[in-house]
């Protein structure tokens, strides 16, 4: 079997290798000529798998190690019998602990506590549903929008957007881009929503560039100072625009879903369904996955509960040095190249879930705090 992977699919060889002949391949680059004669293409979001890409190639099998499925036609593989997966869920519990790192972060520059305001998830899936689970667990007040859901099973739970843009502290957004249709999300919040956000309030972007009208962002924080926005997707990435990163109050490259865990997941999710569909036993998720290099800390005292929580955050997770590095990279190499570098040579970074945090004395008090943040609590008694 030949199969083309993308070049930032990790544990490529041992996912995919497995299968036959593999040629890895920058996934902005992939051309038709190099699908032509392979059985499988292995993409993330870069690649546009399109009815030009695949026309007339070999393929029996895409597959996409993401969860975003907005840059594959599904109708020009349906045409040419050409079986599709992608990997639901698979990066979710890192868009999590993504989300919590900045709204700690924020919360520390602006003197506030995150459980003493209201969080307003648009879009209330894989992700959004976790972080629903999450900041519910920790005290933190949350109201959600999700049109497809809400019609689906009913509107009790689900508010409507204008009412999470009036009532909320902040906004998240976990929306996949969907460019037509009744509840299409394509600038879901254009200079209209963003005009009706509380002075204050926090926009956070983590599901597709799209979903945000950017031009209207940028003047909704260039005229309105209090509103703040921490921007993990972006309009035109990769070339993205710098008056808007410049405004962010976080700026990232596309990484929130960046764990190891959440990639390698991905890959072999990819690698089970090409497994079930050749018939081969798939190899095991765990055999994958590596130990963390920090598994434990100790906490002994009673800090004051956010501070301990940010404290286990950061030790695992500083959204911070993300933003930092995006700054350093677009400066060397300029936008583009600087943005693409950063995900190409992401750091090894884990979820929430990998660090046990010993707690005694004192310090016991913080473990439900830390239990529903996401980490192993170990009470010391
Ligand atoms: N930044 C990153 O690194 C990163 C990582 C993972 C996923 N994502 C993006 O986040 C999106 C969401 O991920 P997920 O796993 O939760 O997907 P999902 O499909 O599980 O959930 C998406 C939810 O959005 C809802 N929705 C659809 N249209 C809506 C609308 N108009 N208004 C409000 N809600 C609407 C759907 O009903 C669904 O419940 C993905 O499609 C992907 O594009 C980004
Ligand atoms: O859809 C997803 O899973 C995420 O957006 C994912 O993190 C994208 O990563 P990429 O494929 O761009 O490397």
């Amino acid at each position: 079997m030949k199969i083309v992977v993308d070049a930032n699919v990790p544990a490529a060889e041992r996912c995919f290798g497995f299968f036959g002949e593999m040629r890895r391949l920058p996934g902005r680059e992939i051309t038709p000529a190099d699908v032509r004669d392979a059985d499988a293409l292995i993409v993330r979001s870069v690649t546009p798998v399109n009815a030009d890409l695949i026309a007339n190639s070999a393929l029996s099998f895409v597959g996409t190690c993401t969860i975003g499925t907005d840059h594959i036609d599904l109708d020009a593989l349906k045409a040419r019998d050409i079986a599709f997966a992608s990997a639901p869920g698979c990066n979710a519990e890192a868009v999590v602990d993504y989300v919590l790192s900045s709204l700690l972060t924020l919360a520390e520059r602006g003197g506030w506590q995150l459980r003493a305001r209201c969080v307003g998830i648009v879009g209330v899936g894989n992700v959004g549903s976790r972080l629903r689970s999450r900041l519910q667990a920790m005290g933190v007040a949350t109201l959600a929008c999700d049109p497809p859901r809400a019609e689906k099973e009913g509107e009790d739970g689900y508010d409507r957007l204008g009412t999470l843009l009036e009532q909320c502290d902040m906004i998240c957004l976990h929306t996949p881009l969907v460019k037509h249709g009744r509840h299409a999300t394509q600038h879901l919040l254009g200079a209209q929503e963003l005009a009706a956000l509380a002075p204050g309030s926090i926009v956070l972007n983590a599901g597709r560039g799209d979903c945000i009208d950017g031009l209207a962002l940028r003047q909704c924080l260039v005229g309105r100072g209090s509103v703040s926005a921490v921007l993990d997707v972006w309009e035109h990435e990769p070339g993205i625009d710098a008056g808007l990163r410049d405004l962010a109050a976080l700026a990232t490259p596309h990484i929130a879903g960046y764990s190891l865990d959440g990639k390698l997941r991905g890959s072999w999710m990819i690698h089970a369904a090409l497994a079930a569909k050749t018939g081969c036993t798939p190899l095991s998720l765990d055999a994958l996955l590596p130990p963390p290099a920090l598994a434990e800390l100790s906490l002994t005292q009673a800090l004051d509960a956010e501070d301990a929580l940010r404290l286990c955050v950061r030790a695992v997770y500083d959204v911070r040095k993300d933003h930092d590095r995006l700054w350093r990279q677009m400066h060397e190499e300029g936008i583009t190249l600087g943005f693409d570098r950063c995900r190409a040579e992401y750091p090894l970074r884990r979820e929430f879930s990998t660090l046990k945090v010993n707690l005694n004395g004192d310090a016991l008090s913080l473990a439900p705090l830390l239990q529903a943040a996401g980490f192993q609590v170990n009470e010391q008694k």
